[in-house]
């Protein structure tokens, strides 16, 4: 599977009180991936919540990523995306399989991204690209290192941080395979938003 497009990420105070509608919404408008992203320890909704998503993934033909945990992307037999400080992805790799989607945050180092690929990633992350509500203590990529991680790097690249219909041609422009977003999908005001944004987003690669 080719991995390219519109990579939606889930906030959960974002998206409280509209957590399936807006997800729906924004597969429909058409997604490469989806990545359940809660920061809580609320282990049982964490389960519940993953579980909600994976079945809705399975019916627009979504590829699941779980961030953070291996043990439960392993439970549900999807993806998963580590940082830095989230274990190494050697044994997620065993853990999750051969076929498996994992992902590794790279931040503004292709150093990172070298070692990501030599230990079995299946995309590297730099970002954040510009100013994020989300996290904004992230560090700072920029164009130019997508130009340098498009000539080292063989695998499919992500990009992230503060990502919107407004900024992202030129991150598409620089060999970004993946524009991984939260607010600039699912800060809209309506599921309606939602899905233009989506297709907007792919939009994007039609015409790179
Ligand atoms: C696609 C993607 N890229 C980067 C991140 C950030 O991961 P991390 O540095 O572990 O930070 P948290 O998201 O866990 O706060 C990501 N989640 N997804
Ligand atoms: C998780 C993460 N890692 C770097 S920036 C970021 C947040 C992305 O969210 P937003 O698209 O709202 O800036
Ligand atoms: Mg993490």
């Amino acid at each position: 599977m080719k991995l390219r497009g519109l990579y939606a990420i889930t906030d959960s105070q974002l998206l409280t009180g509209k957590f399936l509608p807006y997800v729906e919404a924004a597969l429909e408008g058409g997604v490469t991936l989806l990545q359940y992203r809660d920061k809580s320890q609320d282990q049982s909704r964490r389960l519940r919540e993953a579980e909600a998503l994976a079945e809705l993934c399975a019916r627009y033909k979504t590829q699941l990523i779980i961030n953070d945990d291996a043990e439960l992307a392993a439970r549900l037999g999807v993806g998963v995306h580590l940082g830095q400080t989230d274990g190494p992805l050697t044994p997620a790799r065993t853990l999750l399989g051969r076929e498996a989607i994992i992902g590794s945050t790279c931040h503004a180092q292709l150093e990172l991204a070298e070692q990501a690929a030599r230990e079995g990633a299946s995309y590297v992350a730099f970002g954040r690209f510009f100013n994020s509500v989300t996290k904004p203590g992230a560090p700072a990529a920029d164009t130019a290192l997508l130009d340098q991680a498009r000539a080292r790097i063989k695998l499919p690249i992500c990009v992230i941080g503060g990502i919107t219909l407004d900024n992202a041609a030129p991150l598409v422009a620089h060999g970004a395979d993946l524009l991984a977003v939260i607010h600039g999908l699912f800060g809209a005001d309506s599921t309606q938003e939602v899905t233009r944004r989506a297709r907007a987003f792919n939009a994007l690669f039609a015409s790179a």
